[in-house]
């Protein structure tokens, strides 16, 4: 049985559906991320569980424990927004501490759990400081700090990082991982980066119209999606006809594919575009089954020019047949 589990999950506005039949078990100390399009319900899922809005149908319990009974701020839930929402009249420590005295927690005790939540985020030499002071990076590990010194059995993570610069969010991202890790924490993010997704999670639930399309490794999902939807929002994905099944398709990842010289490999094309990515060359081929991509290792100079005809050449093994035309 899992840890955290989300039973036939539904919420709906009026009429709307946002989430449907939603179903989720995690494990202790297990980190999953909901990875999907804006609007398919994850923020909504979050705050079902976080308490702030209601299930319309379904159970959410942890340890076996109805989560839904017990109001919000008893939930011994630790949760991080996008936006760090800090007390900007409040110090660094002082914004720490805020959860800790709610739960009327000793002040001898207070301290030394601000000491090592600020050691863990490594923050320390700027407890006095205030928000504004603070780097967005700083002030997001300030939230992810007030969030943990709590203990709580769970950590909610709603696209905490999206308001940080890419390197910043790369740097987080590892750091996230490793005091997760530490701290063994049962973590749920909410994103739609896909690499903060892969980077982080021990699984990805791959969501669509308020429900779950896909569930496992971020490996395995790469590896093998189901659909047409996964394949091409996790990852980039050349979609072929299948022969054998017309109506569905095939998915074909670009750094399966190889450039060749015209009039080898599987198709022929014409390159159109030839972009260097520092690790990798993109090139994007036009062949009779629309525009394809192909990724090379970048082992030194682009070997096509814009214009030239080349051919794309591929395992047969790399093929992945996809589940319908969604
Ligand atoms: N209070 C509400 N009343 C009516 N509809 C709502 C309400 N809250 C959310 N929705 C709708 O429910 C759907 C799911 O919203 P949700 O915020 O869960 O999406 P999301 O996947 O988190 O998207 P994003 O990545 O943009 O935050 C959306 O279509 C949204 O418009």
């Amino acid at each position: 049985m899992g840890f955290l589990q989300l039973t036939s999950l539904s919420k709906r506005f009026g009429t709307f559906t946002a989430v449907e039949d939603f179903n989720l078990d995690i494990e202790k100390g297990e980190f999953v991320s909901l990875l999907g399009p804006s609007g398919c319900g994850k923020t909504t899922t979050l705050q079902m569980i976080a308490g702030f809005l209601e299930p319309t149908a379904g159970r959410i319990t942890v340890e076996g424990e109805d989560l839904v009974a017990i109001p919000s701020a008893k939930r011994n839930i630790g949760i991080v927004f996008q936006s760090y929402a800090l007390f900007p009249h409040l110090t660094v420590a002082q914004n720490i501490a805020f959860g800790l005295e709610m739960r009327g927690i000793t002040a001898m005790e207070r301290s030394q759990r601000i000491a090592r939540a600020i050691d863990i985020v490594h923050l320390k030499g700027f407890e006095a400081r205030f928000p504004k002071q603070l780097s967005g990076g700083q002030q997001q590990r300030v939230a992810l700090a007030r969030a943990i010194v709590i203990e709580p059995r769970i950590l909610l993570l709603d696209e905490p990082m999206s308001n940080l610069d890419a390197k910043l969010r790369e740097d987080m991202q590892l750091e996230l991982r490793q005091i997760q890790q530490e701290l063994g924490i049962t973590t749920l993010l909410v994103t739609h980066d896909q690499h903060e997704a892969m980077a982080l999670s021990d699984r990805i639930a791959v969501m669509q119209g308020g429900r779950i399309v896909q569930i496992g490794a971020p490996y395995e999902i790469y590896e093998n999606p189901s659909s047409r939807f996964v394949s091409t929002f996790l990852g980039k994905s050349n979609l072929l006809p299948d022969p054998a099944q017309m109506a569905r398709q095939i998915s074909l990842r670009p750094e399966k594919t190889r450039l060749v010289p015209a009039g080898q490999g599987k198709l022929q094309g014409r390159v159109t575009a030839c972009i260097f990515f520092g690790a990798h060359w993109l090139y994007q081929v036009d062949t009779d089954h629309g525009l394809l991509l192909a990724y090379e290792q970048n082992l030194g100079a682009a070997r096509a020019r814009n214009g030239e005809t080349v051919g794309i050449d591929w395992d047969e093994a790399h093929l992945r047949h996809l589940e319908g035309q969604e």
